[in-house]
């Protein structure tokens, strides 16, 4: 007996083989410009989750030939100390990305924050000049987690237009500009998020033809809320203790129960967070190459 099992969409294998690509077009910068591109990571406090982030980042970077500028600030750090470290790398003319990772510890701002950030260098796509180019349909630097997300569903060829897509979650970093980017492929885009009754979540969810789900539980999307043949994006990403003891990261979806029923799969890990890191470093790439070419 054979039952249906989910393609997995393999971030990872993406991920290794686009990293590969950016690896020559630093290659021919460094010749032309003389300098390598360079990333500078704001991290204020000990966020569990932006440390795997981090460390994740600062492996490709190297491994493609990005300079870091790694910036670690104690959790007491103030506003005005935060927003006078993006000032100085604003003008320091040998980094090209900005990000300033989240979430700040609550005393801090990070809407404002983001004002702050050169919006050319802003490869978190977070700055509202950026954001405000997404909602127009520009070009301009676009958040790295939507884009990667768009990227994978691109590679496998999956159509988008015309197709039901349900984003649930709608923060500034994933959500609202995954929705953007959805509605801009002209799907039918529904957005689902904390104050979206039960309920009516499942009910959509069972409708959806693309399901990208960017919340931080785990678990919430169970087999019985999938369409059959759907195409399921798991953005979250949970720490989670078993029933061993063991620590292990986890999405929002129940993975063995939904392999079931959808068509195509993300896994955590190995889906989208490896091409979140990529669209970080090709928007560095990117903001070398228009700054300078
Ligand atoms: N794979 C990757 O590369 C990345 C993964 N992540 C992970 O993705 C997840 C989401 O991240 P982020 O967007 O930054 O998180 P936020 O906490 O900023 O947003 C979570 C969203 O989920 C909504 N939500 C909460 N509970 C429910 C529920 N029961 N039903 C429906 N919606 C709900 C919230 O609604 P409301 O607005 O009403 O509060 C909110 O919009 C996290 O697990 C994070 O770690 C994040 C970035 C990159
Ligand atoms: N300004 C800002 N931008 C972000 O994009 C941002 C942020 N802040 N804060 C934290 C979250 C989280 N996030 C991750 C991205 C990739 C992995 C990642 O590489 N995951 C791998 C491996 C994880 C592992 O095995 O430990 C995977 O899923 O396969 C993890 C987490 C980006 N975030
Ligand atoms: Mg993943």
């Amino acid at each position: 007996m054979t039952s249906p099992s989910a393609q997995k969409l393999d971030g990872k294998a993406l991920a290794q083989s686009t990293q590969s690509q950016l690896k020559q077009r630093v290659e021919e910068l460094k010749l032309k410009q003389g300098r390598a591109p360079g990333l500078a990571v704001i991290i204020v406090g000990d966020d569990p989750a932006s440390a795997v982030y981090v460390r994740n980042k600062e492996k490709a970077c190297e491994k493609i030939g990005i300079t870091s500028f790694g910036q670690h600030f104690p959790s007491n750090t103030t506003q005005a100390e935060l927003e006078a470290k993006i000032a100085t790398l604003n003008d320091d003319s040998r980094v090209d990305g900005i990000l300033v990772q989240l979430p700040l510890p609550d005393h801090l701002d990070a809407i404002q924050a983001l004002y702050k950030i050169a919006p050319e260098k802003d490869v978190d796509g977070l700055h509202p000049s950026n954001l405000g180019r997404l909602v127009r349909g520009e070009k301009g630097l676009r958040s790295c987690t939507p884009a990667g997300v768009m990227r994978l569903l691109a590679s496998y060829q999956l159509s988008i237009a015309s197709k039901k897509a349900l984003v649930i979650g709608r923060s500034i970093l994933v959500g609202k500009p995954l929705a953007l980017m959805l509605l801009e492929a002209n799907a039918t885009v529904t957005t689902a998020h904390g104050k979206t009754p039960p309920e009516q979540l499942r009910e959509l969810c069972q409708q959806a033809d693309i399901l990208c789900v960017a919340v931080g539980k785990p678990n919430l999307i169970t087999a019985d809320m999938v369409k059959p043949e759907a195409v399921v994006i798991d953005v979250g990403m949970n720490r989670i203790e078993d029933e061993s003891g063991k620590k292990r990261l986890v999405g929002d979806v129940d993975f063995p129960q939904v392999a079931e029923v959808a068509s195509y799969l993300t896994p955590v890990p190995g889906g989208v967070g490896p091409m979140t890191v990529t669209m970080l470093l090709e928007n560095t790439v990117t903001s070398f190459e228009q700054r300078f070419l």
